[in-house]
């Protein structure tokens, strides 16, 4: 069995792609330090509890589990802190991606995949974004997350792997195991599915001003499931020899924040409390992607290509949660 060492496993979708891993015959090894990822999300492998910037105790966790490969999902990401803290975004992201290079290098492990981000565009110059657009990026965020591409490219040969830039991760493991579970939550959907359940007053909405036909926010929303699924078309591609590349992942469409909110109510049958409120820092108008790279390189389509499917998966999802909530 292929032993892959997954950084951030224990996270959102860090664990979706966990549990694909195992449904196609790889043995995942979590490594996290549980900050912001739960425990229970660590369903089909073992848990290796440390941090990405601990060097002895990630040479422990390659000399105990040998993996071939390293997929790397652990990071700090939310825009909005990354603006308040950028010394400790780059600490976390960028300094410990460097200790984790090194440490895979020095154990003679030579492929490893990448959670890159849309953000390091930056406000984009054309739309939908191509993988050749320039690099770019607006908030600390999305900087150290260059950063970390740039560092991995000056690794290979030795070191060969793939950027996998998402758009925005949503919904949930359709048979209703894990879902979207951060805590501080600051991502859109689960905050406008906590709203529509009464578990916070209201969904705020961040910017009427955009330059989009209603005035908020595009955002490409793709299923934490396709995502997953890329994640194993990249390490085949890498697997097979493939050189280092980065690779978008999205479905092409961009929904506003007001259209996102519609299908939110569409799946609760009822509409979702909200009030409008300024913009976010560090939030670009539109990030739509140009997913040819993904299909042409990975053969990766996603299979979820309508937002009321996607949105239903993480309605379930929730709503399942709450009851199991309510009911211990
Ligand atoms: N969710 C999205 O929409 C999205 C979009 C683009 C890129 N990404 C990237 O994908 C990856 C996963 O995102 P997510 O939404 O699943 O995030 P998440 O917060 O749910 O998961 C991140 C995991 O990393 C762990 N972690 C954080 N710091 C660590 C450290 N110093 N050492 C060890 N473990 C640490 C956390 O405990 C958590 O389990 C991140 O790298 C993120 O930047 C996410
Ligand atoms: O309470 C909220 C929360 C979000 N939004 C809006 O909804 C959209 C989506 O916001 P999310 O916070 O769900 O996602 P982001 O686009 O900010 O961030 C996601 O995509 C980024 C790429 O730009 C990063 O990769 C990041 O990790 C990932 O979560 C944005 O326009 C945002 O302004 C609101 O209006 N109100």
């Amino acid at each position: 069995m292929r032993t892959v060492l997954v950084t951030g496993g224990a996270g959102y979708v860090g664990s979706h792609t966990c549990k694909l891993l195992a449904a196609s015959g790889y043995r995942p090894v979590v490594y996290d330090n549980l900050s912001r990822g739960q425990r229970a999300a660590v369903r089909w492998g073992p848990l290796v509890v440390g941090d990405l910037t601990d060097r002895a105790r990630l040479d422990e966790a390659f000399a105990a589990w040998q993996p071939s490969a390293v997929i790397h999902f652990a990071a700090l990401t939310y825009v909005g802190e990354s603006v308040e803290k950028p010394a400790l975004y780059h600490h976390v992201n960028v300094g410990g991606s460097r200790t984790l290079v090194e440490a895979a290098t020095a154990a003679g492990v030579d492929r490893l995949v990448f959670s890159s981000t849309a953000a390091v565009y930056g406000t984009p110059l054309r739309t939908p974004i191509a993988e050749d657009h320039p690099l770019r990026p607006i908030n600390p965020y999305g900087e150290t997350k260059l950063r970390v591409e740039e560092l991995l490219a000056a690794a290979a040969p030795r070191l060969r792997s793939v950027a996998l830039r998402y758009f925005n991760a949503a919904g949930a493991d359709p048979e209703g195991e894990i879902g979207e579970d951060h805590e501080p939550e600051t991502h859109a959907i689960p905050l406008a599915i906590q709203a529509v359940l009464g578990e916070r007053r209201e969904f705020r909405i961040f910017g009427t001003d955009y330059p989009t036909p209603d005035g908020t926010a595009v955002r490409d929303y793709v299923h934490v499931m396709d995502l997953a699924q890329a994640h194993l078309l990249a390490l085949e591609h890498l697997e097979r020899g493939g050189a280092g590349t980065q690779v978008n992942l999205g479905t092409g469409s961009g929904t506003s924040v007001a259209e996102l909110l519609r299908a939110v109510a569409r799946a609760a049958g009822r509409p979702v409390p909200s009030v409008t409120a300024p913009r976010r820092a560090g939030d670009p108008p539109v990030l739509v992607a140009d997913g040819r790279r993904a299909r042409e390189l990975l053969g990766w389509q996603p299979r979820f290509d309508s937002l009321d499917a996607i949105v239903e998966t993480a309605w379930q999802w929730h709503t399942g949660a709450l009851r199991r909530r309510r009911a211990a």
